[in-house]
């Protein structure tokens, strides 16, 4: 389809917006009792339910229309191809051959890179095995207990959450990361480690990030003032796809894993980068990490377009965002141990679809990626939920939660979580009108005056719009999936936004001004060649560091 078409549906979703926008949702369901039926998709023992959102039929069809337009499926397959689908890095994005399954040759610039792929993937895997088996130990011979995981963004956020949310499976070594400038992050985390038992992961794809090596090296300091200069390296290892910089560093060649040049950083965690869930869960159970996101891979690329999860997940991004006009969407794990879901979320949503101009550099004319922010439920109830149930912005909310929980304990527990989850989700869809508020009130024994008062303060409009993500357990399969239903997700959303959503230009100029400064704060000078603010900053921080008044 060409720009016209595209731009004509656009036209018609706008229309339909305007038609349906005065329905409810829940007379939806009144009108079609079979809506959750029809408006929910199932992946094995994982469900997608977005029938409490305002999609009928005649919108889904043109979002379906919009992603053919986009050139949705052609474009997955392009990826999957390992076509240069990131065009202003020259580059593919091939992060699903790091999970798949089988042998068949995958191809990078008409190289089948499979095989190295499987060479490196080896490596790692015995390196892993070789820590958690103590064939890999101290220099002293003393096992290694603690591994610390050196690296921000894609090379923090993805071990991360693995090694959380999969906190029953771990049987290996402690694992700890370290991400942020703050010295505090690594003081803290290497306060009380014994440096003869801990291995320290440096994971950085450029090996040039500057947290990474500013924590990098003090850790190496560390390590030296208890194991002498010569010691340090058995205790490094590195993952990164600039093996010559990790070398300069000082860290083995036999312990320098591979990233690939094809994979973006936030698409990372199923190779080398996921190192340190590895070491900490095991290789089987890695490989049912890397499963789960392979049958999410199968299933994006074979399921019919309004059967398919991820199309499905993004069309609705793309109706929330763009047609309904809502700027931010709400992700809720109600499953604590997805507590860093949400912090994963926004690298991967944001930095994939925060963009103003489209991969051909030409500026966009709608807008592109929501803000997504999100936290744990039920902590989340009671800190943002007055907003997302009465607050003057609609924000759509993304739940998802476990039929059931890893504490054989604590059934009850579960059971009061999954009531949670749905109840809210139903309250923002419900809502409780003020002539029910009243009625309710009056009933409960209140005055008709204090009634009539307290009755707006009461009532809730309702018709928020929800998803649910409902799966058996969080088990390493369903992780997997989980992880790869965002990021095709994100692919297809970025996709029919027009935007390249593997590049990540946005945060350059920061860190170019941040080196800039970082020689003037060191020296406590002004920056008089700056804007007035930042020289009276940097005048501030000088006086107030060195301990004088402003
Ligand atoms: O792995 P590296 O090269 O240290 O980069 C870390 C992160 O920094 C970014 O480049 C953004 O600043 C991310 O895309 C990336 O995941």
């Amino acid at each position: 389809m060409t720009t016209g078409a595209r731009q004509r549906a656009w036209a018609a979703l706008a229309d339909h917006w305007q038609d349906l926008q005065a329905t409810r949702i829940d007379e939806m369901f009144t009108a079609d009792p079979r809506r959750f039926q029809g408006w929910s998709v199932a992946l094995d023992d994982m469900l997608l339910d977005i029938s409490k959102t305002k999609l009928d039929g005649r919108a889904l069809d043109l979002l379906a229309d919009l992603a053919r337009a986009a050139g949705v499926p052609q474009r997955l397959e392009a990826m999957f191809a390992g076509e240069t689908v990131n065009a202003t890095e020259n580059r593919a994005a091939l992060h699903p051959v790091l999970r798949a399954p089988d042998q068949a040759p995958r191809h990078v610039d008409g190289r089948d890179v499979k095989a190295a792929v499987a060479a490196e993937d080896a490596r790692v895997r015995a390196f892993a095995e070789g820590v958690r088996d103590g064939t890999i130990a101290g220099r002293d011979g003393e096992p290694i207990t603690d591994v610390i995981n050196i690296g921000i963004g894609g090379s923090h956020l993805g071990p991360a959450l693995a090694v959380r949310s999969l906190r029953p499976y771990r049987d290996g070594p402690r694992v700890h990361f370290v991400a942020n400038a703050d010295g505090a992050d690594v003081s803290d985390t290497l306060r009380g480690r014994d440096p003869r038992r801990t291995l320290i992961i440096v994971s950085s794809k450029s090996f040039t990030t500057t947290e990474t090596l500013a924590n990098a090296r003090t850790a190496w300091a560390w390590s030296a003032r208890a194991l002498g200069e010569e010691g340090v390296a058995g205790h490094f290892a590195a993952v990164t796809a600039a093996t010559d910089k990790a070398a300069a560093f000082g860290i083995p060649a036999e312990r320098v894993f591979r990233m690939w040049d094809w994979v973006g950083g936030r698409y990372s965690v199923w190779g080398a980068v996921g190192l340190p869930a590895m070491i900490a869960l095991g290789t089987d159970a890695f490989d049912a990490f890397r499963a789960g996101a392979a049958a999410m891979d199968a299933h994006v690329r074979e399921a019919p377009l309004t059967r398919n999860m991820p199309v499905l997940l993004a069309l609705v991004g793309v109706w929330h965002a763009n047609v309904c006009g809502y700027p931010t969407r709400a992700v809720l794990p109600y499953d604590h141990r997805l507590n860093r879901l949400p912090g994963y979320l926004q690298q991967l949503d944001m930095e994939s679809n925060g963009k103003a101009v489209s991969a051909d550099g030409a500026a966009l004319t709608g807008h592109s990626g929501p803000i997504v922010w999100g936290e744990v439920g039920t902590n989340a109830q009671h800190a943002f939920f007055q907003l997302l149930h009465q607050g003057t912005r609609i924000v759509p909310c993304e739940f998802l939660v476990a039929a059931d929980g890893h504490e054989p304990d604590a059934r009850d527990h579960h059971d009061l979580l999954v009531a949670n989850c749905f109840a809210q989700a139903r309250a923002l869809m419900r809502g409780r009108c003020r002539a029910e508020t009243e009625t309710l009130l009056r009933q409960q024994g209140m005055d008709a005056h204090t009634a009539a008062r307290l009755a707006p303060h009461r009532s809730f409009a309702g018709d928020r719009p929800s998803t649910m993500l409902l799966y058996r357990r969080l088990d390493p399969f369903t992780l997997g999936r989980i992880i790869a239903l965002y990021e095709h997700r994100v692919v297809i959303e970025g996709t029919i936004w027009g935007v390249n959503p593997f590049d990540q230009w946005g945060v350059e100029l920061g860190k170019e001004l941040a080196t800039s400064l970082h020689g003037r704060v060191a020296a406590r000078e002004g920056a008089p060649d700056a804007d007035p603010s930042t020289d009276g900053l940097l005048g501030w921080r000088a006086r107030l560091a060195d301990g004088e008044g402003a």
